[in-house]
């Protein structure tokens, strides 16, 4: 199976998926003044107020919190979306303590993490499976973490991690509004570009918000205490460094929102 290790991280993943070598790949690295201003972007709107959390759960990959999306309760539409896309769950990329762990760079400069927001075009598709096959099938919304204070709201998160240390461990989390880890500004760069793990669809409408939110090395520190490895697994494999390096741009434009 794949990992982010030597022997299963991202320069093997071609072998069994071979999109991987595909032209719209994700992350890709964002040059600011190579992504001009569209004046036809408008702002992005999020309406997650009726949202529903169900479970977070540790994945193997990544720790992810998982929505009911049986109906448009939480959607994100507006910006170069044409239809709502609803909110299916949201998961984390980090680093190593002390090195930067986000899937996008800016310039060349990684920041130490990277949230992903991810949701699905239910008004074309019938699935969340279908529409991860299709070219406009997902939009994601990605929010850069960088250290400094303490976030006043990630600690519900954070607090939840022990429950879900090891691969394949759920537990519920309810009531959670994802609306507090946005940062104040929307502004953001758009792409259209791939999920950043197997199976690599090229099914993304990407949705990279330019201010990051900030967090505590503390706050961060607890996500490097989640396990890769299953609690019957006999090695213990921190989870860290879950993140795909910049793929090839391949004549793709990025926009910036004004
Ligand atoms: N038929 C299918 N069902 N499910 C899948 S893939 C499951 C899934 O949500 N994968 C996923 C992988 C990466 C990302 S990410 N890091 O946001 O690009 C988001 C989501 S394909
Ligand atoms: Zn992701």
């Amino acid at each position: 199976h794949w990992g982010y290790g030597k022997e299963d991280g991202p320069s093997i993943w071609h072998k069994n998926f071979p999109t991987a070598d595909g032209d719209r790949q994700s992350p890709i690295d964002i040059i600011p003044k190579e992504a001009p201003c569209d004046p036809n972007l408008g702002q992005i709107v999020l309406n997650y107020d009726q949202c529903t959390s169900l479970n977070i759960t540790n994945n193997g990959h990544s720790v992810v919190v998982e929505f009911d999306d049986t109906d448009d309760r939480s959607v994100i539409q507006g910006g170069p979306l044409d239809n709502p896309y609803r909110l299916k769950q949201f998961h984390f990329h980090w680093g190593g303590k002390g090195c930067h762990g986000s899937e996008h760079t800016v310039e060349g400069m990684s920041y130490a993490s990277e949230l992903h927001l991810v949701h699905w075009n239910a008004v074309k598709y019938k699935s969340f499976g279908q529409a991860a096959e299709a070219p406009d099938g997902l939009a994601v919304l990605g929010i850069f973490l960088d250290t400094g204070d303490d976030h006043r709201w990630l600690h519900m998160v954070t607090d939840a991690l022990y429950m879900v240390k090891f691969k394949a461990s759920v537990t519920d989390f309810k009531g959670f509004n994802p609306k507090c880890l946005l940062p104040s500004s929307l502004h953001y760069w758009t792409y259209l570009g791939s999920l950043t793990t197997p199976p690599l669809h090229e099914s993304v409408i990407w949705i990279v918000l330019k201010e990051p939110i900030i967090v505590s090395e503390k706050q961060l520190g607890k996500f490097r205490m989640l396990l890769f490895s299953g609690e019957e697994e006999d090695q213990r494999l921190r989870m860290e460094n879950n993140f795909r390096p910049p793929q090839p741009l391949k004549g793709r434009k990025v926009r910036s929102s004004n």
